[in-house]
C-alpha cells in the first residue's frame, strides 16, 4: 500500500468477526489512518433504504423556496445549526473564492429545557427545522443516530489499533459535539464546490451520491498542486480523520486536506462530523508518546478545540 491508496475496508469483519478478525480490521484501519487519513467503509449496517430516504429529504429541502431556507439560516443560531446559502462560506479563505455549495447543519438534538441549553453551554442549543417538514426532521435525526453509533464503534477499532483498551474512547463520546451537514453543489462547474481544508473533528463519515468532485492531497502530494480523486463505491462511506484525532494521536494519524471541485452535474452529499464530548480531555494518547516522541500539542478539550477551529482562519500547512 502506498501513500496514494484509499483502501476499501469491510466493517462487517469488525462487527461480526472474532478477536483475530477484529484485530485484522483494526490493523488495516490504522494503516489507512497513518498513510492517507482517508478510507472507504463498506458493510456498515446502514440500510440502502435509509440512505435513499436521507438523500431524498435532502434534495427536497434544498428545493424549498429561498425564503423557507433563510427562515432557518445559521445566522439565527449561536450554535452552528441551520442553513448556509451558496457563496456564504469559504473553506479556503486564502484563495479568495467562496464555496458554490449550500448546506444545512443539525447538531445533537436537545430540547429548549435541557439543562445545558438553559445554562447556555457552548454548542448546546436547539436545532432549527423548516416549518411543516416532519419527515425531513425524522430522517435527519435517524441518520444522525446511525452515524453516531457507527462513529462510536469505529473508535473501538481506533483504540485497538492504538494499543489502548477497546473501550478507551467510550466515556469521551457520551453526548458528543457532532454535526450532521447536508450539502448541495449546484451544477455548472463554476468556481469551487468547497475550498481546500481539513476537517476539525475526530472522524468524518461522508455519504455521497456518486457524482465525482471530492479530491484529497496526501502528504506526498503537498506542495505539488496535484490532487487525488476519491473513488466512489455505492453504499460505502468515505471516512476521514479530522484535526482533533490527529492532535489526540500526537500526529500519528493524519488529517488530510481535501476539496470539492465544482461539479458539472448537481451533487449531493451528507457529511457527519464527530467531535468528542465538550468536556472530554484531548491530550496526547499515552501510546502515541514516548522518549522519542514527546507530546507536540498542548492538552485541550473537545469544545475548546472545536471553537478554536471554527473561529480561526483555517490552517495552512506548508
Ligand atoms: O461533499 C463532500 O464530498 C465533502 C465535503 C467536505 O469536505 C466538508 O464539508 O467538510
Ligand atoms: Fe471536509
Amino acid at each position: 500500500m502506498s501513500d496514494f491508496d484509499i483502501p476499501v475496508l469491510d466493517f462487517s469483519r469488525f462487527r461480526e468477526g472474532d478477536a483475530a478478525a477484529r484485530a485484522g480490521f483494526a490493523g488495516e484501519l490504522g494503516r489507512a489512518c497513518r498513510d492517507t487519513g482517508f478510507f472507504l467503509l463498506k458493510n456498515t449496517g446502514i440500510l440502502d433504504a435509509q440512505r435513499t430516504a436521507m438523500f431524498t429529504v435532502a434534495r427536497d429541502f434544498f428545493a424549498l423556496p429561498a425564503e423557507a431556507k433563510e427562515a432557518v439560516a445559521i445566522a439565527n443560531s449561536p450554535h452552528n445549526r441551520g442553513y448556509v446559502a451558496q457563496q456564504v462560506e469559504a473553506l479556503d479563505p486564502a484563495s479568495g473564492v467562496a464555496d458554490a455549495k449550500e448546506a444545512f447543519n443539525v447538531g445533537l438534538d436537545l430540547g429548549a429545557d435541557h439543562p445545558e441549553v438553559v445554562a447556555g453551554k457552548p454548542f448546546r442549543g436547539v436545532n432549527l427545522w423548516p416549518a411543516g417538514e416532519p419527515t425531513f426532521k425524522a430522517e435527519c435525526l435517524g441518520w444522525y443516530d446511525a452515524c453516531l453509533r457507527l462513529g462510536a464503534e469505529l473508535h473501538e477499532a481506533f483504540a485497538i489499533d492504538l494499543g489502548l483498551p477497546e473501550d478507551w474512547f467510550v466515556d469521551k463520546f457520551q453526548a458528543p459535539l457532532a454535526t450532521l451537514r447536508l450539502l448541495r453543489y449546484p451544477a455548472g462547474g463554476e468556481g469551487i464546490g468547497a475550498g481546500a481544508h481539513s476537517d476539525y473533528g475526530s472522524v468524518t463519515l461522508l455519504a455521497t451520491d456518486g457524482v465525482a468532485g471530492l479530491q484529497v492531497q496526501p502528504r506526498a502530494l503537498r506542495g505539488t498542486g496535484e490532487w487525488l480523486d476519491v473513488p466512489s463505491v455505492p453504499g460505502a462511506f468515505v471516512v476521514n480523520i479530522g484535526d482533533c484525532l490527529e492532535r489526540w494521536t500526537n500526529d500519528v494519524y493524519v488529517s488530510t486536506p481535501h476539496r470539492v471541485l465544482a461539479p458539472k452535474a448537481e451533487r449531493f452529499s451528507i457529511a457527519f462530523f464527530l467531535d468528542p464530548d465538550p468536556d472530554a480531555e484531548v491530550a496526547a494518547l499515552p501510546t502515541c508518546t514516548g522518549p522519542d516522541r514527546p507530546a507536540r500539542h498542548a492538552p485541550t478539550t473537545g469544545a475548546q478545540h472545536l471553537a478554536e477551529r471554527l473561529n480561526a482562519t483555517y490552517k495552512h500547512r506548508s
